[in-house]
């Protein structure tokens, strides 16, 4: 069957415009290097290593589009993958709507992925696409917690915080990307008053504003993001390990 005619298209969308103030000074977060490779590099491999991902859109920092263009175009990616890349936005939620607004007709089903979350396995992105593709509007990929959470009233850095309440651990989750979407509830949730703005820290966030389900589905411990300086640690023996064992 051809491409178009697939009732389901995916594209991943990889927000890496970001600047990772708290990772620490250096190149924009997505650019920095994990294993001698851009982290973003990374990411965009772990979608294009799913076979349903027939297009990748990256939101790259606006000053740094024709740089990240050069760079996929350096890196191979499998045949049947396309890519393209937009300059991206002030905030992550933007950077999401300027993706989103590239993808072309044809597209059904839509990933959103974080480029500094460049580990994730390709089982946890198929089993994204395989829950939305079997009819649910938006996935999460999520792992139970391991710590106790505790809702504070915020104060001044360094003041003691009062403890408001503690919510049940068993029925937390914390959540990761790639997170997919039917395209119409997507869209729906980035034009929406009530779902853009600020507090919604993912676009499944969003989705919720809508009054709209979002269901979870097993997340990797793999595909943590990588947000402050030990997580680049981890990251770099993780991948360590993988090539120790691929040979890769
Ligand atoms: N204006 C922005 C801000 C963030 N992101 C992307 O959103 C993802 C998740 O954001 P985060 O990990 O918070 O990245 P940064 O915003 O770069 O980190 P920090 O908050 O430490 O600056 C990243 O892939 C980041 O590049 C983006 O595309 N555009
Ligand atoms: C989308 C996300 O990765 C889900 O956990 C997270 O909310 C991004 O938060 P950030 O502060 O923009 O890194």
């Amino acid at each position: 069957m051809s491409e178009e005619a697939r009732p389901h298209r995916t594209a991943a969308v990889i927000p890496a415009a970001g600047r990772g103030v708290r990772l620490g000074p250096g190149a924009p977060k997505a650019l920095r290097t994990l294993g001698g490779t851009p982290m973003l590099i990374h990411a965009v491999r772990a979608m294009a290593a799913s076979r349903a991902v027939s297009l990748v859109v990256v939101v790259a920092p606006p000053e740094g589009a024709p740089e990240v263009k050069n760079l996929l175009d350096e890196h191979a990616l499998p045949e049947r993958t396309d890519y393209l890349v937009v300059p991206g936005g002030e905030t992550r939620q933007e950077s999401v709507r300027l993706g989103i607004e590239a993808l072309p007709d044809g597209i059904t089903t839509v990933l959103v992925h974080d480029a500094a979350r460049p580990l994730v396995p390709v089982d946890t992105v198929d089993a994204v696409v395989e829950a939305v593709r079997d009819g649910a509007p938006a996935v999460v990929p999520a792992l139970p917690l391991a710590d106790t959470v505790k809702q504070v009233e915020p104060r001044e850095k360094g003041e003691p915080e009062p403890v408001v309440a503690t919510p049940e651990r068993a029925l937390l989750r914390a959540v990761q990307t790639p997170q997919g979407f039917d395209r119409e509830t997507l869209q729906r949730a980035h034009r929406s008053e009530t779902a853009v703005g600020e507090g919604a820290t993912d676009c499944a966030g969003m989705v919720e504003r809508l009054g709209a389900p979002v269901v979870v589905v097993p997340g990797h411990e793999e595909a943590f993001k990588v947000t402050r300086p030990l997580d680049l640690v981890l990251a770099e023996a993780v991948l360590a390990r993988r090539r120790a064992n691929d040979g890769f």
